[in-house]
């Protein structure tokens, strides 16, 4: 029975002491308090060795001072209490006394208060209690394991089993079977899934038994097909892998620039468990530890479970196999290089920059006459208003020496199909990012961006384009244009310093980085149209350009808002959009959107003029003032793309 108190007397006459003085505490109280005593007297001595200036004494004084001590000798104390306080049984067998003293007592004869003890004793409440004593004072917890069988063999391995109970998630691990042996083994488990969860399982570990069936030499769909048919509890017995690998990475996030489809890939591992993604997806990347699959959550994702992406190499292999077997092989799981068209786009990279060019060259056609123009509105310069920048682009337009799509995006997309990203907010203190509007001709990008400068110009501002073209009378450099020579423009676009440029009717136009910068350092918010080829070129650690797409309704749409819009076809002449340049527009925008949708942060569908404004000012506002997903290496350098 547990017993504290004063001392009183058994009815068989002996004394019943405190449980206490059994197992005596005194020598334990001494010893803390020597421990307490002993400390306090090291730290008063090393204080005094410290006014002796003895080394190393300070930093002891310090360490024997620390919280992290102190708090420690808590902890001991606490223990130290709890011993002394813990309750003993005074006897490991109560109820066998107290049956012994029923036999006594039954011989009848006895004061009232023995008769009274005997009902007490024959309560079976009280019968119960004293067996419950018995059984936590002997020790004699359950469950008790079975003995060891004695002829266990030596190297018998350590089993585990492990019970999940399956609900409607899948369990989140795959198998695999040792060919060579017939072994199967836990292949992977699926990071934040049931397995994972439950901690019990994992890559490496053997698998012995499913719900009592041993899998010894089943197939893996064999195994797949017990487990389909388990309902409630599943009991897995496994050999657990000795050496389990740790798994010390970093999450690391990354927007993808193709599109894959598990459905489509025969060689992954599990179907239900691979992640489709499209190009601009951001990915949540939580385990590498494979080479050919990693696992990653798709964001935003309200999921804990992540699922199977292939890794950066297998994702590129898979790129390059199709690039030299695709009339054999070809593979369907990138989406976007499954279809004939796309796959043509792949094999003649630089072809591609050069066709969409050419299709901005058939609109060229239809406004063969027009010029460029700036805006002046109430006495506000709104210079870089131009059509010809937008639409003179033809193949062989190109400064020599220099690349016509400067950053060589279309082969980059195919290098770094995963671009590593991080949250990035701008700083109060940081320049403003560069706004970044890109379209198909025609859908209204200058008419949005002069909009937005119009109202409020103290905030938005155009960059200043340089040009190789005369100088009109009531125009003025810098002002217009920075007006220069061929020589100096082609010098500076050699030098990289454009990051749009072209030429148009014997002259060259071109947005350079420097009047980006000092619109900039005016503190205020740049915003450009650029041609799609010259996203990259914006994408930069200086610029940080927020990339906004402007998206033509369907051509219905367009239909019914355009009916009174006019485009300016030369300087002074405009005319109303034709029937056929509407569907023009649509499918000029697939192209740039299978192409470079990758790197678009906003799409604004300009349908309603007003409301594609107001959109374009949420965006902005949202690129300076809300955290966004942007290269890592804006942000580290030394980051990997
Ligand atoms: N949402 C809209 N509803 C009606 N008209 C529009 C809309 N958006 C633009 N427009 C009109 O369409 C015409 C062409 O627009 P804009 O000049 O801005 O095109 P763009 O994209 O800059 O093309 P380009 O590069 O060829 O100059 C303009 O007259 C403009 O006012």
């Amino acid at each position: 029975m547990m017993y504290l108190g004063s001392p009183k007397k058994s009815p068989s006459g002996s004394t019943m002491r405190p449980a206490m003085e059994e197992h005596p505490v005194a020598p334990q109280r001494l010893r803390q308090n020597s421990l307490a005593q002993i400390l306090a007297r090291v730290v008063e001595e090393v204080k005094e060795s410290i006014s002796r200036d003895i080394n190393g004494a300070e930093l002891l004084y310090t360490l024997l001072n620390a919280p992290w001590l102190q708090s420690l000798l808590k902890v001991y104390e606490c223990l130290q209490h709890y011993l002394r306080t813990s309750p003993r049984p005074y006897l490991p067998y109560a109820s066998r006394l107290s049956m012994q003293i029923q036999a006594d007592l039954s011989v009848g004869g006895y004061s009232p208060e023995a008769r009274a003890l005997f009902g007490l004793l024959r309560d079976p409440h009280l019968q119960a209690l004293l067996l419950a004593h018995d059984m936590v004072a002997q020790k004699d917890y359950n469950p008790v394991l079975p003995p060891l069988p004695d002829d266990l063999p030596d190297e018998e391995e350590a089993m585990r089993i492990v019970c999940l109970v399956k609900n409607n998630q899948p369990l989140g691990a795959t198998i695999r079977r040792d060919e060579a042996t017939g072994e199967i083994f836990v292949a992977r488990v699926i990071h934040g899934g049931l397995a994972d969860r439950s901690g019990l399982l994992h890559a490496g570990d053997r698998l012995v038994e499913v719900n009592g069936h041993p899998v010894f030499g089943l197939e893996p769909e064999q195994i797949i097909q017990i487990l389909a048919h388990c309902h409630g509890t599943i009991m897995f017995k496994v050999v657990p892998m000795t050496e389990r690998p740790v798994n010390n990475q970093t999450m690391l996030y990354v927007r993808v620039m193709v599109d894959y489809s598990p459905e489509q890939d025969p060689t992954i591992p599990c179907v239900d468990a691979g992640v489709a993604f499209s190009k601009g997806d951001v990915l949540e990347i939580v385990d590498q530890t494979d080479a050919l699959w990693w696992q990653a959550k798709k964001l935003p994702s309200t999921s804990a479970c992540a699922g199977l992406i292939p890794s950066t190499n297998f994702l590129k292999r898979k790129q390059r196999e199709m690039l030299w077997f695709q009339a054999y092989q070809p593979h369907t799981c990138l989406k976007a290089l499954s279809t004939v068209d796309e796959e043509e786009d792949l094999i003649a990279i630089d072809e591609k920059c050069v066709e969409t060019d050419e299709e901005t060259f058939e609109s060229e056609e239809l406004r063969e006459d027009e010029g460029d123009f700036s805006s002046n509105n109430s006495g506000v310069y709104m210079a870089g208003f131009r059509r010809s920048l937008r639409l003179s682009r033809r193949p062989g337009t190109q400064i020599a020496g220099t690349p016509h799509c400067p950053t060589n995006c279309c082969w980059d997309a195919l290098e770094t199909p995963y671009e590593e990203v991080v949250r990035y907010l701008r700083h109060p203190n940081d320049t403003h990012r560069v706004i970044a509007l890109v379209g198909p001709s025609g859908v209204g990008v200058n008419e949005l961006r002069k909009r937005l400068i119009e109202m409020n110009p103290q905030v938005y501002m155009g960059a200043v384009p340089h040009t190789t073209r005369p100088s009109r009378s009531h125009e003025e450099s810098g002002r217009e244009y920075h007006f220069i020579s061929r020589e100096l423009f082609e010098n500076m676009a050699y030098n990289n310093r454009f990051v749009d440029y072209g030429e148009y009717r014997g002259h060259l136009y071109g947005t350079s980085m420097d009047a980006i910068k000092t619109v900039q350092d005016s503190g205020k918010i740049c915003i450009i149209d650029i041609e799609p080829h010259a996203i990259l070129s914006v994408r930069t650690h200086e610029l940080r350009a927020y990339v906004i797409y402007i998206k033509p309704p369907v051509a219905e749409c367009m239909r019914q808002t355009r009916k009174k819009s006019q485009i300016t076809t030369n300087y002074y002449t405009s005319r109303y959009f034709k029937d056929e340049e509407y569907q023009e527009m649509e499918e000029v925008s697939k192209k740039i959107e299978s192409q470079y949708c990758q790197f678009f942060d906003f799409v604004i569908v300009n349908n309603i003029l007003q409301d594609a404004r107001d959109q374009l000012l949420t965006a902005v506002k949202r690129a300076q003032e809300e955290p966004q997903w942007v290269p890592a290496a804006w942000i580290r350098p030394s980051a990997q793309n």
